[in-house]
């Protein structure tokens, strides 16, 4: 269960989250939809734990998400670009962060890249995807520990039709096995596809 209460976020006098609340059962697909700069991006980066609020509260899976000191457990996270090493292979960029949680084996890995329909670029260096492959490898990144919950900024971006299908059909697997995904997409037909529930942002402020 996540859920967020009363939270306001503001930079410099700006007000990014107007008093947002909501909460989101185990297991359901939830999207967030609006304009560019609505805080779509802050809102799921403030339920990670990455950015400060200025009040309100976090809860995830019983436990308070505070910023810089409890980050969200269990979570596969795709939130702007993922720091990749160009020059290390696909395989490698995902050894080194599977090696800090230790949870994968490299087996596990080459399953997860399979899932993405990276097998066969596996051992390419990044610097030598295309932008739909980097962004497979995103995905990849983002499940290959096996999750309970999967925070997806714009999953789709860079994505031909293909590939937009089968990580819509592989999302819905994960779902269908309990997982909790928050998404965002400015592509309706994806929204819909996939989610449970559907909050509008806008000017900071949410929408149901
Ligand atoms: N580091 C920052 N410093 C100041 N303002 C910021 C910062 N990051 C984001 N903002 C502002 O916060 C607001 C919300 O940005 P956010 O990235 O959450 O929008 P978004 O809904 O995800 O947009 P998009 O659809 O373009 O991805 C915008 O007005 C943006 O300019």
């Amino acid at each position: 269960m996540i859920k967020v209460q009363n939270i306001n976020k503001s930079i410099k006098h700006h007000t990014i989250l107007n008093n947002i609340s909501l909460s989101i059962n185990p297991g359901i697909c939830v999207g967030f939809v609006g304009p560019n700069g609505s805080g779509k991006t802050m809102l799921l980066k403030a339920i990670c734990g990455f950015t400060a609020i200025n009040d309100g509260e976090i809860w995830v899976e019983g436990k308070r998400i505070l910023f810089s000191k409890k980050y969200i457990d269990n979570a596969g996270i795709i939130i702007e670009q993922p720091p990749f090493i160009n020059y290390l292979t696909g395989m490698d960029n995902l050894s080194i962060l599977a090696n800090i949680q230790k949870k994968i084996t490299k087996e596990d890995i080459v399953q997860t890249l399979k899932k993405v329909d990276l097998a066969q670029a596996k051992d390419k260096k990044v610097k030598e995807y295309s932008l739909g492959m980097k962004q497979r490898l995103r995905i990849a990144q983002a499940i290959m520990e096996n999750p309970n919950i999967l925070v997806l900024d714009e999953p789709f971006n860079g994505l031909d039709k293909k590939s937009v299908i089968e990580i819509q059909e592989l999302l819905l697997d994960y779902k269908k096995n309990g997982v909790t995904i928050l998404l965002t997409s400015h592509d309706d037909r994806q929204i819909n596809y996939l989610c449970d529930l559907v909050y509008e942002l806008n000017g900071g402020e949410l929408v149901e």
